[in-house]
């Protein structure tokens, strides 16, 4: 999920936490080259050479200065680049490209006009065939640096056949400039709107329709909403597409619920876009970064669109959490269900299961399964899709799974898989220790995060887990998200 849209890579601005935070430099001719003898000594405005080694967890190139490890932004692997120091701390030297003297045979022309700009990719300019290679030892590096292990088994990348027009959603942020209203996110460490009409990772008709949403409000002249005064209407426009229903969901985030010309731009919005099942308005009144607010209307239509992943239909209102990348998310679960080896006999748990999806996934192949989940509207999303799709056998709660899992051992429960999909921090110690008392014959460790992977599969390993094999799946092309499967199988165990 990631469920709280915060922990899902989406098209936020990327904060560069190299770029917050550049210290004045000292200006130099680009040709000189430190000749300081240690890394220690180097400062910013100061060129060094480097070659780089691997891609770094942001996407970035990584190699070493004197031993010390430089992070250069858009370097790639086995190139050796000339580079201006902007950062020089006693662990870590960041650096930006001033020359490239030897180019990667991977490196090609970024496809996006606004790669680099927008924040939203970090890797356009690396071939996918590189990509596939280079997130895979970004999850062999997190298990070496963190976990001690240089030897897991890892099954080859499940990358996309078409790494592109994936997403199934869009949010973009609303703002006048001198052409007119434009659609789209704030460059990276600034309040600069950048259009993304066309974005090469969203699907066509999620383009087409924030381009027609925008038109249709231009030409209503409806006002755009201004962080700066908070006067103004609409914020946001939220784009959903349901990959495999056809259907179409546009929700308008506003600042207020006085919504003029209600009529003319139903039927406008209507007309643009023949394929539309549900117009929504999201009242957000509030100055936040937060895009939703509580309160959201049904402005025209259905009130939820349907897609489908597999056989499991759900239905998705305009706030509900649903994976971005759905053609990928049969591949993950495929995984998830070949790793927790299921004959219809098991007692499974899935922590952490957001709107339940993992679990309704395995539940036809286990005897029950029992769902942990801490967001209230996330665990009736997952009931009500229990229901819907028949899995009578598929119970959800609301809890936090490094409570619930305790309080349910201490119980007697003891399940034989236990699969998690956590945030991106990773699993809760007390979390760990309920797995390890608890023993389950096969965990299951979903993850979108490999350094917080490896820690805790480290924790698994040294209290009697063995990992089997890891699978990473490229759930985001042209980013530097890597999302990975592990299957680790407690040591007594017969298979
Ligand atoms: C990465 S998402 C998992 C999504 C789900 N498995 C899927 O594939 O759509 C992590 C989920 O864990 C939930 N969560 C975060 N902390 C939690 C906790 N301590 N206990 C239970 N759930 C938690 C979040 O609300 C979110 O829905």
């Amino acid at each position: 999920m990631k469920n709280s849209k915060n922990s899902q890579p989406h098209q936020a601005s990327h904060k560069s936490k190299y770029k917050n935070t550049v210290p004045p430099q000292r200006k130099k001719p680009d040709s000189r080259i430190s000749n300081r003898n240690t890394a220690e000594e180097v400062a910013p405005g100061d060129v060094i050479v480097v070659t780089i080694k691997r891609l770094g967890i942001n996407g970035e190139g990584v190699g070493y200065y004197r031993r010390k490890a430089v992070f250069i932004e858009g370097a790639l692997p086995d190139e050796v680049i000339k580079a201006e120091i902007i950062r020089a701390e006693t662990k870590y030297i960041s650096a930006k490209i001033k020359d490239i003297e030897k180019r990667s045979p991977h490196r090609i022309d970024a496809p996006c006009p606004v790669f680099g700009i927008c924040g939203g990719c970090q890797i356009q300019h690396l071939s996918y065939e590189g990509q596939l290679a280079s997130k895979t030892d970004i999850v062999r590096e997190a298990f070496s640096r963190y976990a001690g292990m240089q030897e897991v088994r890892m099954k080859p990348m499940l990358g996309m056949e078409h790494p592109w027009g994936y997403r199934n959603k869009a949010q973009l942020q609303l703002g006048m400039q001198e052409e007119g209203m434009i659609a789209g996110l704030y460059a990276a460490d600034s309040h600069r709107l950048i259009d993304i009409t066309g974005c090469p990772i969203q699907h066509p008709k999620i383009n087409e329709a924030v381009d027609r949403t925008r038109n249709v409000l231009q030409h209503l002249n409806i006002p755009v909403y201004r962080e700066k005064s908070n006067l103004g209407l609409v914020r946001t426009i939220v784009v959903r597409w349901g990959f495999q229903s056809g259907q179409l969901q546009v929700t308008l985030v506003t600042a207020s619920d006085k919504l003029p010309q209600r009529e003319q731009l139903v039927k406008e919005l209507r007309l643009a876009m023949p394929e539309l099942t549900s117009i929504a308005m999201n009242v957000n009144p509030k100055n936040t970064s937060l895009v939703f607010g509580h309160k959201t209307f049904i402005l025209w239509g259905e009130d939820s669109i349907r897609e489908s992943l597999g056989d499991l239909e759900f239905t998705l209102s305009p706030r509900a959490f649903f994976q971005l990348n759905p053609l990928q998310t049969v591949k993950l679960y495929e995984a998830v269900r070949n790793a927790a080896g299921l004959t219809g006999r098991e007692k499974v748990v899935d922590a952490y299961c957001g709107t339940g999806t993992i679990g309704l996934w395995l539940a036809p192949y286990a005897r029950e399964v029992r769902g942990i989940e801490s967001i209230p509207e996330a665990v009736r999303d997952a009931k009500e899709n229990a229901a819907h799709n028949g899995r009578a056998n598929a119970t959800f709660y609301e809890g936090l799974a490094e409570e619930l899992l305790p309080r349910w051992a201490k119980a007697g429960y003891s399940p034989d898989v236990i699969v998690a999909d956590p945030p991106r921090t990773g699993l809760d110690p007390r979390f760990l220790e309920a797995v390890l008392r608890t023993k389950p014959k096969r965990f299951v460790y979903v993850s979108c995060n490999p350094s917080t992977l490896a820690k805790d599969c480290k924790v698994l390993t040294d209290g009697g887990y063995k990992i089997d094999w890891v699978q990473p799946v490229d759930m985001f092309p042209q980013t530097s998200h890597v999302e990975c499967t592990v299957l680790l199988k407690w040591k007594g165990a017969s298979d």
